[in-house]
C-alpha cells in the first residue's frame, strides 16, 4: 500500500498533537504517489490553538516549547481536517468520543482507515474505543486500528526513542498504519490482538491511580511493585476473559505501558492518584487537572465489565472504592493484604475453587 497522501487528527491535545508531529516526521521520509509527504491537519476545539498551531506550529497549552513540522497544520473545522483524508486519527476524551463521532460522520471519508489514540472504557456501555468507532461509524471493525504502549506524549514530543504498538484485526493494514507512522524516534511494532491492546493501555491508566495513591501516602517501591505486578496479573485475566492473548500482556501496551505510566511522573493518572493519596477528594482532584486522566473516568466501566465476565479485579475494586468515597486510601492496603491467600500460580478467580 503507498503511503497515505492526507492524515486527519481530531483532538489538539498532548497525544494527538504529538501524534501529528510523528506522522508529519515521518512522512518526510517516505513520499506518496504524488511525490509529496502526507499532509497532516490536526482538528482543534478551540480556534486559537488551530491557529497557534497553523501559524506558528506551536501548542504551548499541552507541548509548551515543542515546535512542530511545517507540514502539520490546523483547522477549528472538522469538515476542512476530514476532508480527502486516508486515515482519521481520533485523539479525544474517551468519555466524549461517540458525541464527537456523531457530529462528524457525515463528513468522515468512508474509504478512510480509522486510527483510535485512546485509552479509556466508555461508560454505561463498557465499549472499547474501537467498539464506538465501529457503531458509531458503521464501520468493519478490519477498518479500525489502536495505536497503545509506553508513549508519554511529553517525551515523544522531545523525540526520545520510544517503541509502541499499532493493532488491527487485517494485518496489512497495521503494517501501513506503521509505516505511517515510523519516524527515527519512534517505532511501532504491530500485532493483531485488538482486544489485548485496547484493554493494557485502559486497565493500566486504573492502576497507575492505585500506584500514585501508593506514592501520595509515602509508600517506598516494595509496595509499588507489588501493586504493578498484581495490577498486571488482573489486567491479563480481564483481557484473556474478552478474547486477547496472553502474550500481548507481557508486551508494549501491557506490561510496558504499566511500568512507564506507573513510574512516570508525566503521566496524569499516576498524578491523580498521588493527590488521591495526599488526601483531596476525587472532585478536588478533577478539578485541579487540566488534562485527561482517564482512569478516573473508566476505572467502574472496568469493574463492570469484570463483573460480568466473572473476573475478579481487586485492585480495580479497591480504586473504584475510593473514587466513590467508600474505602479511605489508608484503609486500601488493608482491605487488599486482608484477602484469602492464594498460589501466585493461580491464573483463576479466587471463587473459581470447587
Ligand atoms: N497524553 C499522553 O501521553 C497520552 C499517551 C497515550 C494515549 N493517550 C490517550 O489519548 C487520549 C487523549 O489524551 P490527551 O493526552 O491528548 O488528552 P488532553 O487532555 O491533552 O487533550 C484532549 C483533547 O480533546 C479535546 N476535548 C476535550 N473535551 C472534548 C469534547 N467534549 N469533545 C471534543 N474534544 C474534546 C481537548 O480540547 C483536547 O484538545 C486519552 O484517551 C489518553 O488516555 C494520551
Ligand atoms: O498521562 P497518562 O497517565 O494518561 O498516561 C499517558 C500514556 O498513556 C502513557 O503511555
Amino acid at each position: 500500500m503507498k503511503p497515505p497522501r492526507k492524515v486527519a487528527v481530531l483532538g489538539a491535545g498532548s497525544w494527538g498533537t504529538t501524534f501529528a508531529k510523528v506522522i508529519a516526521d515521518a512522512a518526510r521520509f517516505s513520499s506518496n504517489d504524488d511525490g509529496h509527504p502526507a499532509r497532516v491537519v490536526v482538528w482543534a476545539r478551540r480556534p486559537e490553538v488551530a491557529t497557534e498551531i497553523d501559524e506558528r506550529h506551536r501548542n504551548s497549552s499541552y507541548l509548551d516549547g515543542i515546535e512542530l513540522p511545517e507540514n502539520v497544520h490546523a483547522t477549528a473545522d472538522p469538515s476542512e481536517a476530514l476532508e480527502h483524508a486516508d486515515i482519521v486519527v481520533l485523539a479525544v476524551p474517551a468519555q466524549t468520543l461517540r458525541a464527537q463521532l456523531r457530529q462528524v460522520a457525515d463528513v468522515l471519508p468512508r474509504s478512510a482507515v480509522v486510527v483510535s489514540l485512546m485509552k479509556g472504557l466508555e461508560r454505561d456501555s463498557d465499549a472499547r474505543m474501537s467498539e464506538v468507532i465501529c457503531s458509531e461509524l458503521g464501520l468493519d471493525s478490519s477498518r479500525v486500528a489502536v495505536v497503545s504502549g509506553p508513549n508519554l506524549a511529553m517525551e515523544i514530543a522531545r523525540e526520545e526513542p520510544t517503541a509502541s504498538v499499532v493493532a488491527c484485526e487485517d494485518e496489512e493494514i497495521a503494517a501501513w498504519v506503521a509505516a505511517a507512522a515510523s519516524a527515527p524516534y519512534f517505532r511501532p511494532y504491530t500485532n493483531s490482538d485488538v482486544v489485548g491492546v485496547e484493554m493494557g493501555g485502559i486497565v493500566k491508566n486504573v492502576i497507575a491511580l492505585a500506584v500514585g495513591m501508593c506514592d501520595g501516602m509515602g509508600m517506598g517501591d516494595n509496595t509499588k511493585a507489588s501493586v504493578i505486578t498484581r495490577g498486571l496479573a488482573e489486567t491479563t485475566r480481564l483481557a484473556s476473559a474478552l478474547g486477547g492473548r496472553i502474550e500481548t500482556m507481557a508486551g508494549l501496551a501491557g506490561l510496558g505501558d504499566l511500568v512507564a505510566t506507573c513510574s512516570s511522573p508525566l503521566s496524569r493518572n499516576r498524578t491523580a492518584g498521588r493527590l488521591l493519596g495526599e488526601d483531596l477528594t476525587p472532585d478536588e482532584v478533577v478539578a485541579s487537572m487540566t488534562q485527561t486522566a482517564e482512569g478516573m473516568k473508566s476505572a467502574h466501566a472496568v469493574l463492570h465489565l469484570a463483573r460480568r465476565n466473572d473476573v475478579e479485579m481487586p485492585i480495580t475494586e479497591a480504586v473504584v472504592a475510593v473514587l466513590d468515597g467508600r474505602l479511605s486510601t489508608t484503609d486500601m492496603a488493608r482491605a487488599l493484604l486482608g484477602r484469602d491467600l492464594k498460589s501466585e500460580q493461580d491464573h483463576r478467580n479466587e471463587s473459581d475453587d470447587e
